[in-house]
């Protein structure tokens, strides 16, 4: 394997939590079932730094660090596959974040805007339901995740077993994001709060910055949480936020992803596909 960083000493490999090895599980089995030869144009979802990673190991461990830590797996499989199947391949960042790890693992960077057709993207998700509706956003990229959802022919979620819920907003407590231009901000939120049915919302704050969290695209981010009842219909949901001026993305999506592989404790991967069958896959 060539020296780029990754062959040695891959990301904890050594000594990951249960939760770390169900988050590798799953995205090493999307990998080897949805990244095929003929893939020329693939998508990745958010996932930090392999080199923050690894600087800082305990990292991969923190349940409260839900920032892209199960893409770095799909990352690290892609390279497995070797520098023949990559060196024809090029790769489509969610963001910032993404685009590091693209870098760092010398495979060939990309744009949307370049590549609009994009063979597959895999990416995380905060919370994903029995339809395959997910809540995305956490680490606030999820305008660029939903353009890399879009543009693939097939989108794949990789998830570890917290992740996999009957209904959206049975784990994930913060709600849902919404990306919103700075100038829009307050009359979004109150709209949220007194129109929509979300009493809760907040605007997201920084942690390490005074202010709020700016994502890529210079916005704010409101994370607003919904009742049970109103999570039964998540595109519904979806469409009355997006139509308040001054939103840019919903971090809900609805309808948009193929399979969702979420790794179990037990050692095997719950798949669940869109066409509502669902099976349990032995790596
Ligand atoms: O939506 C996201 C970022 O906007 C991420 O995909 C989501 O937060 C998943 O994180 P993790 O892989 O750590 O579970």
């Amino acid at each position: 394997m060539p020296d780029n960083g990754l062959s040695s000493q891959t990301v904890a490999q050594a000594a990951l939590s249960p939760i770390e090895a169900s988050k590798r599980l799953a995205a090493y089995t999307a990998v080897d079932h949805h990244v095929k030869p003929e893939h020329t144009i693939i998508g990745i979802g958010s996932g930090m730094s392999l080199q923050s990673a690894r600087k800082n190991p305990g990292i991969l461990s923190r349940s409260d660090y839900a920032l892209g830590s199960t893409v770095p797996y799909v990352v690290e499989r892609i390279v497995q596959q070797g520098v023949e199947a990559n060196k024809k391949r090029v790769f489509i960042p969610t963001g910032f974040q993404s685009k590091q790890l693209i870098v760092e693992a010398s495979l060939n960077l990309g744009d949307v805007d370049e590549y609009p057709s994009i063979d597959v993207t895999i990416d995380g998700a905060d919370e994903v339901d029995s339809n395959l509706n997910c809540i995305k956003g956490g680490g606030a990229c999820h305008l660029r995740e939903k353009v890399l959802a879009e543009a693939a022919k097939t989108f794949i979620v990789v998830a570890d077993y917290r992740k996999n819920a009957e209904l959206l907003g049975t784990n994930w407590a913060p709600g849902v994001p919404v990306e919103v231009v700075p100038f829009a901000y307050a009359k979004v939120l109150r709209q949220l709060r007194d129109v929509l049915g979300s009493p809760n919302a907040t605007l997201r704050m920084a942690i390490k910055k005074a202010g709020p969290v700016v994502t890529d695209n210079g916005n704010f981010v409101i994370d607003a949480p919904f009742d049970q009842e109103k999570m039964q219909d998540p595109s519904k949901i979806l469409t009355q936020i997006k139509l308040l001026t001054g939103v840019v993305e919903v971090g809900l999506f609805c309808g948009l992803a193929k399979a969702a592989y979420f790794g179990n404790q037990d050692g095997t991967v719950t798949v669940r596909r869109e066409d509502g069958t669902t099976s349990q896959v032995t790596a």
